[in-house]
Order: structure tokens, then sequence, then C-alpha cells
């Protein structure tokens, strides 16, 4: 039977990007969102408001695929937001795809999530027993409908109702809510989702991301911080804590896989991140070889801190083909596995006879480096030393990264050296928790996957979870 394969072996999590008093906003949008296409590649939209009118344009498939110059003109305004899913909750569909736009009598407003709200089913039941009637299976629209939820204050600013929503959602969240004349960013207390505001021209914009800005000529103004809700108007930024309870548990996977090296995430840049942990894990683990490999691409940036490290000479010897898409058809399991050498060839007369220390990111499922060390040494390698830039992958994430169930975590249920057992390695070195931190010269982040220490509660066993696809 013919099935549909992933080309990613570890998946994003979503990308919302807003604009604010820009013209064209819509355009905007549209190239923010194609600077966040890697954090999700399965669905896109842009909600714009236009004098209280809101329209909007979603699909499936790459923002490129969604829309066209065309449309775009369709979505007037100079306030837009807009969305890059990978699902997390509630599964695919095209109502799933963001932003939600809700029509109300009190004034209509959109609606963008990066993240995992963990008591989504709860609250999902206690608002439909409330007669909330839910247009998707999506955890983020429990948010619009915690809004509008309480009628006997119709008259009060909105932000309280958002205060008080925001504190009823358990989880992690960068949202973005338009109304007819503000953007509301906000981010979960934990601090676990990243979420930037820059300036562009008189306008404001909003990203998950710092490289959409400066695809946009935008300058970075600051970040949203862990409780914060920042209204942006034509009176500017204007800043409200709807929680004092604060950490800044930043995802670690952020810098470690997910987000794209030009990005600086609270003040640190993800290259530079990568590059010291690959430095550390030199001093943590050296081995004894000839040349340093990098899995291309996510782990470059930490080959190149360990090859600097060790004095070793950094050598491309694993080539991506650059014309492989988001997912691409493969008939058996048989071919599954040929799959990635569609994606990755070893590049025989630079790695033959040498003694090669494969650098990754991190091991999920063990797949990939399986494959490439297999791929390595059938290309003439005499040893492979595989380190890894991140701990060990021992717990699912329940926060918006699709990181897979125990059952599919290979560290889960082996050790270090059965997991070097298992991918046919000479050794095998993961970094450290500790050396995460270092990287980032931070106090907190969270590790959660890899210790199991997680920030919030669960509202799930871990039996629940691990039966849960996404
Ligand atoms: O142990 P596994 O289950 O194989 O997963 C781990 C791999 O997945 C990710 O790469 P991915 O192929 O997703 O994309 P990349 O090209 O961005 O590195 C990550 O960088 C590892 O290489
Ligand atoms: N990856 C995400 O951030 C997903 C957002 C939301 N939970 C969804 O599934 O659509
Ligand atoms: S559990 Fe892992 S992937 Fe999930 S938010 Fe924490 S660090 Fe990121
Ligand atoms: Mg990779």
């Amino acid at each position: 039977m013919m099935e549909l394969v992933r080309d990613r072996e570890l998946h994003e999590e979503c990308g919302v990007f807003g604009v604010f008093g820009v013209p064209n906003a819509a355009s905007l949008t549209y190239y923010g969102l194609h600077a966040l296409q890697h954090r999700g590649q399965e669905g896109a939209g842009i909600v714009s408001a236009d004098d209280g009118v809101f329209r909007r344009i979603k699909g499936d498939g790459l923002v490129t695929e969604v829309f066209d110059e065309a449309k775009l003109a369709t979505l007037r305004g100079d306030m837009a937001i807009g969305h890059v899913r990978y699902t997390t909750a509630g599964g695919g569909g095209v109502e799933n795809i963001q932003p939600f736009l809700f029509r109300h009598n009190t004034g209509d407003f959109a609606m963008a999530h990066n993240g995992n709200i963990v008591n989504s089913a709860l609250l999902r039941t206690y608002l439909e027993n409330k007669g909330s009637l839910f247009q998707s299976t999506s955890d983020s629209e429990i948010l619009a409908h915690l809004i509008k939820k309480e009628t006997r204050f119709r008259d009060r600013p909105r932000i309280h109702a958002i205060v008080d929503a925001l504190n009823m959602i358990e989880g992690a969240f960068a949202f973005l809510i338009m109304t007819a004349n503000r953007i509301y960013a906000c981010r979960d207390k934990y601090g676990l989702r990243p979420l930037s505001i820059g300036r562009l021209g008189d306008g404001w914009v909003v990203s998950s991301e710092t490289c959409a800005f400066d695809v946009l000529g935008a300058e970075f103004v600051r970040d949203v911080n862990p409780g914060e809700i920042v209204t942006i108007d034509r009176q500017g930024l204007r800043s409200c804590d709807f929680s004092m309870y604060k950490r800044c548990e930043m995802c670690s996977m952020e810098y470690i896989y997910f987000a794209r090296p030009d990005s600086d995430i609270e003040g640190c840049n993800v290259h530079a991140f990568r590059k010291v942990s690959g430095r550390l894990l030199y001093e943590e683990s050296p081995a004894d070889a000839d040349i340093v490999v990098g899995v291309p691409d996510s782990s470059l940036s930490a080959a190149m801190g360990y090859a600097e490290a060790s004095g070793l000479p950094y050598e491309m010897g694993l080539i991506k083909n650059k014309y492989i898409g988001r997912t691409f058809i493969q008939p058996s399991q048989e071919l599954r596995e040929k799959g990635v050498r569609m994606k990755l060839s070893a590049v025989r007369t630079i790695v033959r006879g040498k003694r090669v220390v494969l650098v990754d990111d991190s091991i999920v499922r063990g797949t990939t480096s399986r494959r490439i060390v297999t791929m390595l040494k059938e290309a003439g390698a005499t040893e492979v030393h595989v380190r890894i830039a991140s701990p060990p992958m021992t717990n699912p994430c329940f926060y918006g990264v699709d990181t897979s169930t125990y059952d599919e975590l290979i560290s889960a249920h082996k050790d270090p050296a059965g997991v070097c057992r298992e991918i046919g390695a000479d050794s095998l070195c993961f970094l450290s928790p500790g050396a995460l931190l270092r990287a980032g010269n931070r106090r907190e982040l969270c590790m959660a996957c890899f210790t199991g220490q997680y920030p919030t509660a669960l509202y799930q066993s871990p039996d629940e979870a691990n039966r849960e696809t996404k």
C-alpha cells in the first residue's frame, strides 16, 4: 500500500506572525510566515482586519501553496495575523487550520496559537456542557470560548476576559488575538514557547521567531515575557501580566533543533547556542578521530563547534538533497528505508578510510543515526563515533512538539550503550542537561523530554500519552 511519509523525524510546532499598523499587512504576513515555514508545513492561514471587516484565507500545505498574489490582494487592511501549522492536538483537517475567526455581537476576533493546552479535554467538556459549539477539534479553539463564556459583564474591556481565560488554560502557548483595533500577544507563564515583537516603519510585527523580522527589514524590539499580554494598538505597546507566577523554562528543543539558526531566542542566537553546545560536547566526550561530520541541516552548527574545540577538520561527509519535499510517497517499509538515502548521501571520497565523529542534534527513534552510521561505513569510514548535542530523549513532550510516544523513544528503553549497539556505532555519547544550560548561559530551560521534570501539571497519565499519536 502506498503511504505518505514525512521527511522529518522530529516534528516542530506551529509558527505565528502578526502585523499591526502597516499597509498591506497580509502581504507582509505572507513573507513572515514563509520565514517560519520550518515550524509547520501542514497548513497555513492569514486573517486581515480592515475597519472592522475580517477576511480569511487558509488551506492545506505550504505558505506558497496556499497563497498567491490575487488571494493576498483580497486580504485588505493594515492589520493581519497568520499561522503555519504542524498538528499536535485535534488531528488534521482544514477546520483545524488557523487562524480561527469568530463572529460575535460584541466584536469579531481572530486567533492563532503555537503550543499545546494540556487541560484541553477537561475545558472542552466544561465548555460544551455550558453550550459551546466548537468549529474544530483543535485545542487552540478553547481559548476563544473561554474568552466569550462570561456574558454577564459585556461592557468590561476585553482584556479582563482574556486574562481570566488565560488563567484557566494550562500548558504551552504563544497566542495572537486580533480584534478590530488591536492585537494581543500572549505567552504562557512558564515561558515555554517563544514570541518576539519588532518595529516596522510606524507599525509593529510579532513573530514566533526573530528570523522573520530580518526578512521584512523589521527591527527587534523585545520578547513578550512569560505570563505577559502585550497589547498593540494605535497608542503603541502596553503590557499587562495575567500571571504573577513566572518561569523562564523556554523549550530547549527550540535551541537544539527547531528554531532557525538566524533567530535569537530570549537574547541568545540559535546558531551560537548550538555551536557552544558542540564545544561542550567535545569537552564532555572527546573522540579519537580524523574528521568531524554533521548531519544536515540542524546539527551543522553543533558539528562546527565540536570541530573547532577538538581541532579536527570539519568535513562535508554527508550531503542533503535539497529537493526532497516536505513529504514523499513510499510504497513500503523497505523503500522507506531508502527514503533517507534519497535525502542524505555520504561523500565517499571524503569519508573513505577515515575515523569519523558524527555529530547530530538529537536521537528520537534512532532511525536517522542507524541509517547514517551504516551509510558512512558502507562508504568506507573505518570508525564512526556518534556524538549527540542533547541528552537522551526519554520522555514525550506535552507542549506542542511531536517527539513521539514512550514506546517509540529509543532512549526510553535502552541506555546509551544499548542505543550505541542498536545504531551500530563504535561509540555514542550524549550532552549533559547541565551543558545545555551553559550553552545558553541560562538558569532555566524546559528539558522535560530529557529529564521527565515537566514544568506544568499534565492531566494525562504516561499510559494515555503513550497511546496518543497526536
Ligand atoms: O532518531 P530519529 O527518530 O531519526 O530523529 C532524530 C533526527 O530527526 C531530526 O532530523 P530531521 O530528519 O527531522 O530533519 P533535519 O534535516 O532538519 O535535521 C534530528 O535532527 C535528528 O537528525
Ligand atoms: N504545533 C502547534 O503549536 C500546534 C498548535 C495546536 N495545538 C494545533 O494542533 O493546531
Ligand atoms: S518537553 Fe522537550 S520538546 Fe517539549 S517543551 Fe520541553 S524541552 Fe521542548
Ligand atoms: Mg536531523
